[in-house]
């Protein structure tokens, strides 16, 4: 048995062209092009990756790419001052602030000071209340992305056991919060996780977004299940850099059912996600009616 592969650049490509629809709608009600702005401060690795891609992703969707890049020196004032103008500003529909911020900046009052209508990113208190309370808001880019990938690749997911490894804001938390509105039975393993392999072999559903090369390992994945991998790890092997994932891909690929690649799996459902959300807030801002997505065969 070999797994399905769960081409996220694909599905990523049917989003992207569900946005660039609703893009049209909207400027056939007269409405301007939604606004995507992107902040990053300094030059962390992982974040140059995203907003490369994320600049022609937006462009490509009928969208504004605004990029605020701001030297590694920028200090807490100006940062928040900068989100303050892109709250006020008319043209801006979704702000992303990409994280980590480099060591001297504190990110908290930074998220806190992004209006929730504009936050595509869904960190703001608001909009991880509204998830945790099953109310509608924005929910975080990355996780979206899962459950779309998810819907499609299972369909139905209630009763099925599932385990996400990590616990961040970004990613672990959110995720196991949107398999639990699923009806999914869900487990949330993190560094203090005891014998986390037997966790894993119990799940029918595997969420890696762990931040650590290779390390979910074949023989800790039930024969048949459903593994996202939504870790991106750069390693270098007889001196050249590659990403690879959070679970070791070549061992996993003959136990399980379905399974995201690393590159093109998770990665590419994260950008198209990020347009989806702020062509949402788009619509909301001008109070019209947000389109919903799916990636199901029709
Ligand atoms: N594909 C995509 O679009 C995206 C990918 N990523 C990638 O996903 C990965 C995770 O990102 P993020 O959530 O932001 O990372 P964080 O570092 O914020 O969180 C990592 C989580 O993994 C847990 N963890 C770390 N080591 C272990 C271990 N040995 N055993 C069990 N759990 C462990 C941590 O546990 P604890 O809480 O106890 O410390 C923590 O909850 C990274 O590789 C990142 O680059 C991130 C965003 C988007
Ligand atoms: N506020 C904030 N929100 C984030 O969501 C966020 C962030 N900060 N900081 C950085 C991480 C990382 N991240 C990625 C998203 C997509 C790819 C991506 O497009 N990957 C592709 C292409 C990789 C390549 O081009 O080599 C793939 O996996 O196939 C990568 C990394 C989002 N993050």
């Amino acid at each position: 048995m070999t797994a399905r592969i769960l081409d996220g650049k694909a599905f990523a490509a049917k989003l992207r062209a569900q946005v660039a629809d609703a893009v049209v709608g909207l400027t056939k009600r007269g409405r301007p092009a939604p606004g995507l702005a992107v902040v990053l401060v300094g030059d962390d690795a992982a974040s140059q990756v995203y907003v490369r891609n994320k600049v022609k992703a937006t462009e490509g969707a009928g969208m504004r790419s605004i990029e605020h890049r701001l030297p590694a020196d920028t200090t807490q004032d100006a940062l928040l001052q900068l989100v303050a103008s892109l709250n006020d500003d008319p043209t801006v529909d979704g702000i992303l602030v990409q994280l980590p911020l480099p060591r001297h900046l504190d990110s908290a009052p930074v998220i806190a000071a992004i209006s929730p209508a504009k936050d595509v990113d869904g960190l703001t208190i608001e909009n991880v209340g509204r998830l945790a309370a099953g109310l509608p808001g924005l929910v975080p880019c990355t996780p979206l992305g899962c459950m779309l990938l998810l819907d499609a690749a299972l369909g139905d997911l209630a009763g099925k056991r599932a385990l996400v490894i990590g616990r961040s804001a970004l990613v672990g938390r959110p995720i196991a919060q949107l398999l639990t509105q699923a009806n999914a039975t869900v487990t949330v393993a993190h560094s203090k996780t005891r014998d986390l392999a037997g966790e894993a072999r119990r799940a029918e559903i595997l969420v890696a977004a762990i931040g650590q090369a290779d390390f979910v390992r074949g023989d800790w994945i039930a024969p048949g299940a459903t593994v996202i991998d939504v870790g991106i790890n750069r390693i270098v092997e007889n001196g050249t850099a590659r990403l690879v994932g959070d679970v070791a891909y070549d061992e996993a690929l003959p136990v399980a059912g379905a399974i995201t690649p690393v590159p093109g799996g998770v990665g590419p459902m994260t950008i198209a996600c990020l347009l989806a959300n702020t062509v949402v807030a788009a619509h909301r801002r001008h109070g019209d009616v947000a389109p919903r997505w799916s990636l199901k065969e029709d």
